[in-house]
């Protein structure tokens, strides 16, 4: 098989996209095969996600169908990255100035995104943050775990008893969470509402002036604290939670976080939807600066820039073509590492 792709990322979070403009799609079945074996960065191409463009032609008025499938072959509702990417594509490849693309197409009532460029600079328009719906988001076994304010507290217990455990870092945590749609499900955490309080010192040891940066151990942290909560509570995210763990600075106008996603199981170096959770959560002022820590280090990358509105945010940032190739197949890819 040979398959033409191209490979763009924003700070760091990077998909392929497969462009079927004009053409018959692919099956879903094998596009979700092929999501799996393009991804994997060993006997594929390597990515956090595939993103396939689907319509009769680059200026469709019914809109471009987005579709992301994850590392996994299952399907994500939306990317704020992967949306500023493809309306890059479009104007290159094709001279398509703005472009609406259709979002959330597996619940079967797709969401309006539009894209575009104002003065060199990519944006997305998208639906102001919002409360997560009911068939992501199931309570009723967990109700004890909310606030009178709407957020959520999770206490994760220690796993010291799994006898194939050797870690000795696993003591029982917990940390508070605002939960937030923002095209995908997210649960937003503040660093300074993690118990044990000097545990969340790991995350952003560089603010912190820490000497030592110990920067495996914030992974570390994260992925436990994002991995471990389908375990814990089984049922309460039945599609999977990304999460971010968040800390403002100049009183909210700018924001640094870390994120986890729910489709890579993974820390990815940035997620579009999840800057918006968290200017929702500890945003203040009318541009906020997002600023995906692991981008910060890795690239310098000075992040994102989102504009609220009442009914619609916009999210500014800086997509970037990487490579362009042609998948040619890997026929010892089991799917296993
Ligand atoms: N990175 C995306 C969201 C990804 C959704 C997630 N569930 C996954 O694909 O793992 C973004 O920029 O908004």
């Amino acid at each position: 098989m040979r398959l033409p792709f191209i490979k763009m990322h924003v700070c760091g979070n990077n998909f392929i996209f497969v462009d079927e403009l004009g053409r018959d799609p692919m099956p879903d079945a094998l596009i979700s095969d092929l999501a799996k074996k393009l991804t994997d960065p060993y006997t594929g191409v390597g990515a956090d996600g595939l993103i396939r463009l689907g319509g009769v032609n680059p200026s469709d008025s019914s809109g471009i169908s987005f579709r992301l499938l994850k590392p996994d072959g299952s399907e994500s509702l939306s990317c704020g990255n992967g949306l500023l990417c493809a309306g890059r594509y479009l104007a290159d490849r094709y001279g398509v100035k703005q472009t609406v693309f259709q979002t959330q197409i597996p619940t079967g009532r797709p969401v309006a995104v539009v894209s575009g460029e104002t003065g060199g600079k990519r944006w997305i328009r998208v639906p102001a943050p919002s409360s997560i719906p009911d068939f992501l988001f199931r309570l009723e076994r967990h109700e004890d775990i909310v606030t009178p304010e709407g957020r959520l507290v999770f206490n994760l217990q220690s796993r010291r008893k799994d006898p194939l455990f050797m870690e000795n870092s696993e003591d029982e945590l917990s940390f508070v969470a605002s939960p937030v749609f923002a095209g995908e499900p997210h649960l937003v955490v503040r660093d300074s509402g993690i118990v044990p309080k000097e545990r969340a010192g790991c995350l952003f040891p560089e603010m912190d002036g820490a000497v030592e940066l110990r920067r495996d151990w914030g992974n570390l942290l994260l992925c436990r604290m994002g991995g471990q909560i389908s375990a814990q509570y089984p049922g309460l995210f039945p599609k999977g939670i990304n999460l971010m763990v968040a800390r403002s600075s100049g009183g909210g106008e700018i924001i640094f976080f870390r994120s986890f996603k729910s489709g890579n199981l993974r820390e990815t170096m940035a997620c579009g939807t999840g800057a918006l959770a968290c200017a929702a959560v500890l945003g203040k002022g009318d541009a906020i600066r997002v600023v995906p820590e692991m981008a910060r280090r890795h690239m310098g990358a000075l992040g994102y820039t989102i504009i609220p509105g009442k009914n619609e945010w916009y999210i500014y940032g800086d997509p970037e073509l990487i490579w362009e190739g042609i998948w040619t197949g890997c026929s010892s890819f089991t799917g296993e590492v």
